[in-house]
């Protein structure tokens, strides 16, 4: 297949303005070496531990400013040439995952299905495996819906080439042939079912083959570990192994549909390149996501993440693997070591010919089995990895340390759109869920810092190093929410007075960073409100979700507790809606995640006032020495404010439940009285 191209398929540019980047890295630098040298000079004899804590805090906020430079040295892109393609395309086989139909409605599913089938490729080198883990009749019936709505849809889609070609539209019940089909459904047993029949089997209404669809169900049984997504996505390789073995694997979560009808194309294009091609183990795409607020309220668009620092790790064997969006090679997914000397052809080993159905489905359930797993390499030498919350991330790490590159593929016309978190709760779960599953990683045996080296380049083990070590956020942050406040109220300076010279590292290094991200996010195409809303998140999920994943991670390691996969909810009500779209943060449920953050700020304010009168008795230069602890504190009452209203003022439904506020408060008072008998 590949042995015909010669012109090259994919392009790489580094991005300009490096020289400029790199003084403002060298600047920063001497600014991170000034204040270590005057925390090690400056050692206070009467509040040594408070002296020990805020030093290292900073030293792991400059630590990781200094695993960031891995996606900021060379941010690189890629242009793909997909006329350039050669007509004989690999075969593709497409995973879809669902696991629950309260959390993720099967008309998303269907929508996400149907979207993807319409992709401008030859239908016979496509098959779709659809996992359901909730094993929904609903979800079931629409899948079975779809398959019969798809041959009218995609031959739609190819006559007015719809974009997005997501049907919710016209995905309505009239659209549907209801009835039929699936009345032999029962859900106590593994359930593998063709919908579709490939290979010019069943075809559209005009007459054109239909891709393969073959909708799979595992069953589950106490004892026996389903492993969640990686166990779904192992599941979807067997059964598609058998019945169509395409060379490509492509997922996509069923809360993602497809916005782009080219994008597989842009893909195939870096696994077919006639130079790099058969060092690529996977192309990622960024996550983007629908109806986000104008100013991304809960910083859920991630765009730093998909349109700032995936593109710098292109500079160094490419991004993490990211779930939902990514294409592999079935080789490097099934534990294959990239070897140089070596290269694996990207070969059409695909089942051809036409087929038994009925005899594959009944091999395919056997594969399925829960059982089936027991005393084979899945999930350790082979498929998607076992054990970690983040099995995405985890998986891309073990794929790059088995010799494969990955590219971040970001075309013009964004590939997928889907649906991300709309409240705070969800929000802070999801971000516990990955920095758990983070943290997991770097307490591995494919930890980076060890197993990494040799393996990996410098600048990935920095990216991955930031990545993994997300969860010890908490740690700087609260030294730096507690401390500082408290110190204050006591009348403890811990930073150099304005006068004095110190005071402008710190101070310049504080304004620095903040401009920068500021910058960033701008050239982005944000906006400032965004950068500040995105700052109060990541101060939010500081101070909650990562703490909650170090406690986890601890109670996990004393054998108390187990990680498991919270699937994030993808309905909304009505009201809620409405405040979202005014970008109202949502509170409502009675929720832990709530409570260290809305302590920590009501601790900060607290403080402020307290301190307040003092002011005024002596005027702002008598208190010279807490200046910066002022700043501090002021800095986290004003991102705060939003929560101070829902803790006092909000009278709707989203404010924060009564019990949080009394819980914050308390612990608020407590923490304020004892640390003056501390201190
Ligand atoms: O037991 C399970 C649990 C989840 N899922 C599926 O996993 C996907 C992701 O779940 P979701 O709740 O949407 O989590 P997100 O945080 O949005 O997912 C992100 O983070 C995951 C890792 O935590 C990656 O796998 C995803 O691709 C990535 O989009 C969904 O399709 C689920 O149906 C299963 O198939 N089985
Ligand atoms: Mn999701």
């Amino acid at each position: 297949m590949a042995a015909t191209i010669t012109d090259r398929l994919f392009t790489t540019r580094i991005a300009s303005g490096r020289l400029l980047y790199k003084l403002y890295f060298i600047a920063f630098i001497a600014g991170i070496f000034s204040l270590c040298y005057y925390r090690l000079t400056h050692i206070p004899s009467d509040h040594p531990i408070l002296w020990l804590l805020v030093s290292l805090a900073e030293f792991w906020f400059a630590a990781t400013w200094v695993f960031q430079q891995g996606f900021r040295w060379a941010p690189t892109f890629h242009v793909t040439y997909p006329d350039r393609l050669p007509s004989n395309l690999p075969p593709v086989d497409l995973f879809v995952c669902t696991a629950d139909p309260d959390r993720e409605p099967p008309m998303l599913v269907a929508d996400t299905l149907l979207s993807l089938m319409a992709y401008d490729y030859d239908a016979n080198k496509l098959a779709f495996y659809l996992s359901d883990d909730g094993g929904s009749e609903l979800t079931f019936h629409a899948i079975y819906q779809a398959s019969l709505f798809a041959k009218h849809w995609l031959p739609f889609c190819r006559k007015y080439k719809v974009e997005p070609p997501a049907p919710q539209a016209y995905f309505s019940a009239e659209n549907m042939d209801v009835g039929g089909g699936c009345q032999s459904f029962r859900r106590d047993y593994d359930l593998v079912k063709v919908l579709l029949q490939g290979n010019g089997k069943d075809v559209d209404v005009e007459g054109k083959p239909m891709p393969t669809l073959v909708y799979v169900s595992r069953e589950k049984r106490s004892g026996h570990p389903h492993h969640y997504k990686a166990g779904a996505l192992n599941a979807l390789n067997r059964v598609s192994s058998l019945m169509s073995n395409a060379p490509l694997i492509l997922n996509v979560d069923c809360d993602m549909h497809s916005n782009n009808s080219q994008a597989l194309r842009d893909a195939v294009c870096f696994f077919l390149d006639p130079k790099e091609g058969h060092r690529i183990g996977y192309v990622q795409f960024p996550q983007s996501f629908n109806g986000v607020t104008k100013n991304d309220l809960y910083a859920n668009g991630v765009k730093r993440i998909y349109e700032i620092e995936f593109f710098g790790t292109n500079a160094h064997n490419g991004p993490m693997y990211a779930g939902t969006g990514s294409v592999h090679r079935r080789e490097s997914l099934n534990g294959r070591k990239f070897d140089p000397n070596f290269p694996i052809k990207l070969e059409d080993k695909s089942v051809k010919g036409s087929k038994n159905w009925t005899e594959l489905e009944e091999k395919a359930k056997e594969l399925i089995r829960c059982d089936y797993e027991m005393g084979k390499p899945w999930g350790k030498e082979m498929g998607v990895m076992y054990g970690c919350a983040v099995e995405d991330v985890f998986s891309g790490l073990v794929f790059h340390s088995r010799g494969w590159q990955s590219v971040f593929c970001s075309p013009e016309r964004k590939a997928y759109l889907g649906l991300a978190p709309v409240n705070t709760n969800d929000t802070l779960i999801q971000h516990k869920r990955w920095s758990t599953g983070s943290l997991e990683i770097f307490l591995s045996d494919y930890c980076p810092w060890t197993h990494g080296v040799g393996r990996l380049k410098l600048g990935q083990i920095m990216c991955y190093s930031f990545y993994t070590l997300w969860a010890l956020w908490c740690l700087p942050m609260l030294c730096y929410a507690l401390i500082p406040p408290l110190a204050m109220a006591n009348g403890i300076s811990l930073f150099p007075q304005v006068t004095d010279p110190w005071f402008k590292v710190f101070a310049s290094l504080g304004i620095a960073s903040h401009i920068f991200s500021l910058g960033e996010l701008m050239w982005a195409k944000g906006t400032i409100k965004m950068w500040w809303n995105e700052t109060r998140m990541w101060m939010m999920k500081g101070s909650s979700s990562y703490l909650f994943s170090v406690i986890v991670i601890i109670l996990k390691s004393v054998g108390i507790s187990e990680t498991g996969f919270e699937i994030t909810s993808k309905v909304i009500n009505q009201e809620a809606l409405k405040r979202y779209n005014q970008e109202i943060m949502e509170f409502a449920v009675p929720s832990p995640m709530f409570i260290p953050t809305t302590t920590l700020s009501l601790l900060n304010l607290y403080c402020l006032l307290q301190t307040t009168p003092k002011i005024l008795e002596v005027g702002l230069g008598g208190l010279d020495h807490l200046a910066l602890q002022l700043i501090i504190s002021g800095y986290i009452s004003i991102i705060s404010m939003p929560l101070y209203e829902a803790l006092f003022l909000r009278k709707d439904k989203g404010r924060m439940p009564t019990s949080v506020t009394t819980y914050s408060i308390t612990l608020a008072f407590l923490v304020f009285y004892l640390s003056s008998f501390v201190m």
